[in-house]
């Protein structure tokens, strides 16, 4: 659903992306680390065709991303660290007027099955935005997610600063966008999540994948020391990718959450 070939960026004569390529297929989620300047946001920034790479290539559900930027724009939703939404209106109002934003036909009811699917409890559904959580911003965009029926939902560091209970229901409510058949994307420093959630993980340094870890079997500990090895200064930048006995891109399963 997501693929990207040999993807290249560079900002002046900084290299923040340096020939990355993976795929995220329909009903998986990878997740990527990497430490601070890695080239994580980059990799989000080119697909939601924000800024446009120096070579590579990119497509979303078989359509290029600089080819037809308007077609691979349907078929994602991007949810940012921060989810910016109308302050004023409520869950219901912000949803309706997204939707006609994006050229969606809805319901009314759609809407608020969408917004029960999430979870968002029902006595906020009125309330202004602005008195909203982080946890609850993001559940009324995964609701216009649910909505919009998105073939790929792209996530930048959607559990910082969330309690330990958003962070668990966060997770639920991916894990069933999954399995509805949405890739899914999701930038992260949270390594806890990315071990509950990910089919794949990838740790980038310097703009490039350094590993490419199959989350079957894949102990937090395990995940800890990869991670550590991969963006520590001194090594030697090897690459790993640890699914020698399967399909390195297209793991068949992942652990359950309650046993993470
Ligand atoms: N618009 C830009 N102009 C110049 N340099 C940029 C631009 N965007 C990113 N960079 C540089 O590219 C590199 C990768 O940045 P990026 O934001 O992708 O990292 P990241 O992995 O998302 O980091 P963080 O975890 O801090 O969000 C960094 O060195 C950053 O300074």
């Amino acid at each position: 659903m997501i693929e990207i070939k040999n993807l290249t960026k560079r900002f002046g004569s900084h290299q923040a992306l340096d020939s990355l390529s993976f795929n995220v297929p329909a009903g998986q989620v990878m997740c990527l680390l990497g430490a601070n300047g890695a080239g994580k946001s980059t990799t989000l920034n080119l697909l939601l065709n924000f800024i446009e790479p120096d070579s590579g290539e990119m497509t979303i559900d078989g359509d290029s991303v600089v080819i037809s930027p308007e077609k691979t724009k349907q078929k994602l939703v991007y949810l940012p660290e921060q989810v910016n939404l109308y302050e004023e209106f409520n869950a219901l109002e912000n949803l309706v007027y997204l939707a006609k934003l994006s050229g969606h036909v809805t319901s009314n009811a759609e809407i608020e099955q969408a917004l029960t699917d999430t979870g968002l409890q029902k006595s906020a559904w009125l309330q202004p935005l602005s008195s909203y959580s982080k946890g609850m911003r993001q559940k009324v965009g995964i609701a216009f997610a649910l909505l919009r029926g998105a073939k790929v939902l792209l996530l930048d560091e959607p559990t910082s600063g969330l309690d330990p209970s958003a962070t668990l229901e966060f997770i639920r409510i991916i894990e069933k966008l999954a399995q509805r058949g949405a890739a899914i994307l999701m930038v992260t420093h949270d390594l806890y999540c990315a071990h509950c959630l990910a089919h794949q993980i990838g740790i980038m340094k310097q703009g490039q994948l350094k590993a490419l870890l199959n989350n079957n079997n894949l102990s937090l500990e395990a995940l800890e020391k990869e991670y550590h090895q991969h963006i520590s200064d001194n090594n030697e930048l090897t690459k790993t990718t640890i699914s020698d006995t399967t399909s390195n891109t297209t793991p068949s399963s992942k652990p359950a959450t309650q046993n993470a």
